[in-house]
């Protein structure tokens, strides 16, 4: 034993030497950027060429100062040993001497990192050895090897506990962290697909698909240069899961990748709720086709149209009109910038009348001039120039229409301004919402495929508040009247993404031109509003088949004991899909009852005997919305986080306590799945408290 710990004591020397090496050069790096950033911030700079230069180097230099401070902590974390005696040192990002041929540390996104995580000693993949170094900010504390090529243990030697047992056993902080130290081979091979495409990635609870989907967006800033360029986005279920996972790519080294929810992507803040079966109508893709059909009806419905010029009214025909209309709706431009188009068609056609009848004016001039008088005026007015000496052919009505003057002023009349107002008006995304919503008539004609109830239901009242669900359709009426949205990104990362509706999903692709993403998920989770069953439903409208599918099937959160008590509820809520396999154990799930007025002291005497047994151990209280407001009032956030059922996904806690389970089942329809959701939170023990009139409060 005390040779082992000899062993282990020698090697974890020899690290720190090697460690405190790297850490001097990132400190030489670190301080080399913080230098020049001071000193471009301290330059003068003349014109606004060398203010604009100035400012885009002080933006890079302050971008490499903030993603070398974020990976300083657990800088160094792995080391591969190759059959052929080279050693590579892995860490969060890489580091180079010119002086030498090897890097002195190698980014874990780099290929020459992978056998790190994907070696096995069924394919060594070229190592000998696989080592893991733990430490405490820049003072390594341990090493653990793997052998891989077969080979018994040496001196150098210190095999024993995997560094994954040490990382799941940390506790929470309520904060997600890295997992790129110990990331699995299943995950890595995901991370670092070369599928630049759609990713979608499906496992149960807890079996890294959050870790998955954030280390890919690390990774993809690494090798996709193109897409890196566009920035990356991560899109999550609401404010405190992207809380929650917040600080993972700035650990990685990754500031610049954008964190939002849907409405904070389309620029909405929501101001109400609305009913599940609302927000469901109005996931439908039958609101896309309503939504651009409000629109087209706003643009010249028909008939001839009469037009004041000055003193005088034109009338344009109908099929002048449309023939305007049709041009500019298959223009390819969106509603208010065809709008330019559709007025410049109508004043071609109104200039082209105006020319018309002025000449028809002048010869009528002409004629009565030479009824009344027998003289014809154009001969008379030759014979007169050409007594002047000028040769040149008088003059005809239509060369005295200026056309290009004309048109031009017409271009710039109010009055014709306010007549295409009028045919073709500028809307806004809310107006063309409200139109659809606000008006029974125009759900009745748009949304014939809705039953009257449903068309009931959508109906709402002008001026009320935007909810979750009008945002999609706030932008889907954003993208038809101003056109695609200016800021697209190169690749999205979706978490949760089986809560999203076809509305959504509609506002993502929107933003990802070059269809590179990677969207994680569980259907067993989805909430209420979803209702496509899988990825093929959900994704086929917009994707077709085009996206890769992979599967996590090892649990990293949830205890075998837990998950054993969820066995029937997934049967039920997902009869076909296998059990993972946890490689945690743990306590077996508990349950209390009590009675309604003895709800609250029974949850704060668990809370208090947990707080006891366990101190700093992080704990989620989880109950269906409607009993947050009474749990907050009984000051059950003074011992742990107070989570409303619908705000659970991705979330996690040492220990949860999941108040009247019953509660959460009926509160919302997909009640079941909520409740799937709340149980698999825990990573060590699960406490459920069933609420009940009739039952006597057992312990
Ligand atoms: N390779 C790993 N190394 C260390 N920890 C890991 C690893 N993979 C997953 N974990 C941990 O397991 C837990 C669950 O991971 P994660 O949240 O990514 O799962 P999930 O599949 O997204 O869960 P859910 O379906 O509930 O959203 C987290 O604490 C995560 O840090």
């Amino acid at each position: 034993m005390s040779q082992i710990n000899d062993v282990a004591a020698r090697e974890v020397e020899r690290e720190r030497v090697q460690v405190s090496v790297i850490g001097e050069l990132f400190d030489e790096r670190l301080d080399e950027a913080r230098e020049q950033l001071a000193r471009v911030l301290a330059s003068q700079s003349d014109g606004a060429g060398e203010v604009y230069e100035r400012e885009v180097a002080a933006g890079r230099l302050a971008r490499e100062v903030r993603r070398l401070e974020g990976a300083e902590d657990g800088l160094v974390f792995g080391r591969i040993d190759l059959v052929d005696g080279t050693v590579l040192r892995i860490g969060r990002l890489g580091l180079h001497r010119d002086s030498d041929e090897l890097p002195v540390l190698v980014d874990w996104r780099a290929e020459a990192a992978r056998p790190f995580y994907e070696a096995t000693p069924v394919h060594p993949m070229k190592l000998r050895r696989r080592r893991h170094l733990r430490l405490s900010g820049r003072t390594v504390t341990g090493v653990s090897d793997e052998l891989l090529d077969g080979s018994a243990p040496t001196a150098q030697d210190v095999v024993g506990d995997g560094p994954l047992t040490a990382a799941l056993q940390e506790r929470r902080t309520g904060r997600m962290g890295a997992a790129v130290a110990t990331l699995q081979a299943e995950q890595d091979a995901i991370v670092r697909s070369p599928h630049r495409g759609v990713t979608v990635v499906q496992g149960g609870p807890g079996t890294g698909k959050t870790v998955v989907a954030l280390h890919r967006a690390a990774y993809v800033l690494y090798a996709f240069p193109k897409a890196a360029e566009r920035g990356v986005l991560v899109l999550g279920p609401n404010a405190r899961f992207l809380d929650y996972i917040c600080q993972v790519l700035p650990s990685l080294g990754e500031n610049d990748v954008v964190l939002a929810t849907c409405g904070e992507l389309a620029g909405v803040v929501p101001g109400a709720v609305e009913s599940i079966e609302v927000a469901r109508l109005k996931g439908s893709a039958a609101l896309a086709d309503a939504l651009a059909d409000v629109v087209r009806s706003r643009q010249a419905p028909g008939g001839d149209v009469e037009v004041r010029v000055g003193q005088e009214w034109i009338r344009l025909h109908d099929r002048d009109v449309a023939q305007a209309r049709e041009a500019a709706r298959t223009s390819g431009l969106a509603h208010n910038r065809a709008r330019r188009m559709f007025k410049e068609l109508l004043v071609d056609t109104l200039t082209r009348e105006l020319a018309r009848s002025s000449i028809e004016a002048l010869e009528r001039i002409d004629a009565q001039v030479a009824q009344l008088t027998g003289l014809d005026l154009d001969r008379v007015a030759a014979a007169d120039l050409r007594r002047l000496g000028v040769d040149d052919a008088p003059a005809t009505g239509a060369d005295e229409f200026d056309a290009d003057a004309v048109r031009a002023d017409l271009l710039e009349d109010a009055l014709i301004d306010k007549t295409v107002d009028d045919l073709w008006p500028r809307l806004t995304p809310g107006d063309v919402v409200q139109e659809l919503l606000t008006d029974a008539d125009a759900l009745d004609a748009y949304l014939g495929q809705f039953t009257d109830d449903q068309r009931a239901l959508l109906w709402r009242t002008p001026g009320a508040p935007w909810t979750d669900a009008d945002v999609p359709l706030l932008d889907e009426a954003a993208s038809l009247v101003d056109g695609p949205p200016e800021h697209v990104f190169g690749h999205i990362v979706v978490d949760e993404a089986q809560e999203l509706t076809l509305m959504q999903w509609r506002m993502i692709v929107r933003r990802c031109p070059g269809r590179s993403m990677t969207l994680v998920g569980d259907f067993a989770q989805a909430g209420p509003a979803t209702v496509a069953r899988d990825w093929k439903e959900a994704l086929g409208p917009h994707l077709g088949g085009r996206f890769d599918l992979r599967t996590l099937t090892v649990g990293y959160r949830t205890t075998q004991e837990i998950l054993a008590t969820t066995e029937d509820l997934l049967a039920r809520i997902a009869p076909n899909r296998p059990a993972i396999r946890s490689i945690r154990r743990g306590e077996v799930p508990r349950t209390l009852a009590a009675a309604p007025e003895s709800l609250v002291a029974t949850l704060v005497r668990e809370l208090q005997e947990q707080g006891t047994a366990y101190p700093g151990e992080l704990i989620g209280v989880i109950c269906a919305d409607g009993r947050t407001e009474q749990l907050a009032a009984a000051g059950i956030e003074r011992h742990a986080r107070l989570v409303p059922a619908s705000q659970a996904r991705g979330l996690e806690f040492d220990a949860a306590v999941v108040v009247d389970p019953d509660g959460i089942t009926t509160a919302r329809p997909g009640g079941e799945r909520d409740l799937y959701v709340a149980l698999t939170r825990a990573t060590k023990r699960l406490c459920t408290i069933t609420v009940s009139p009739t039952t006597e409060i057992t312990r």
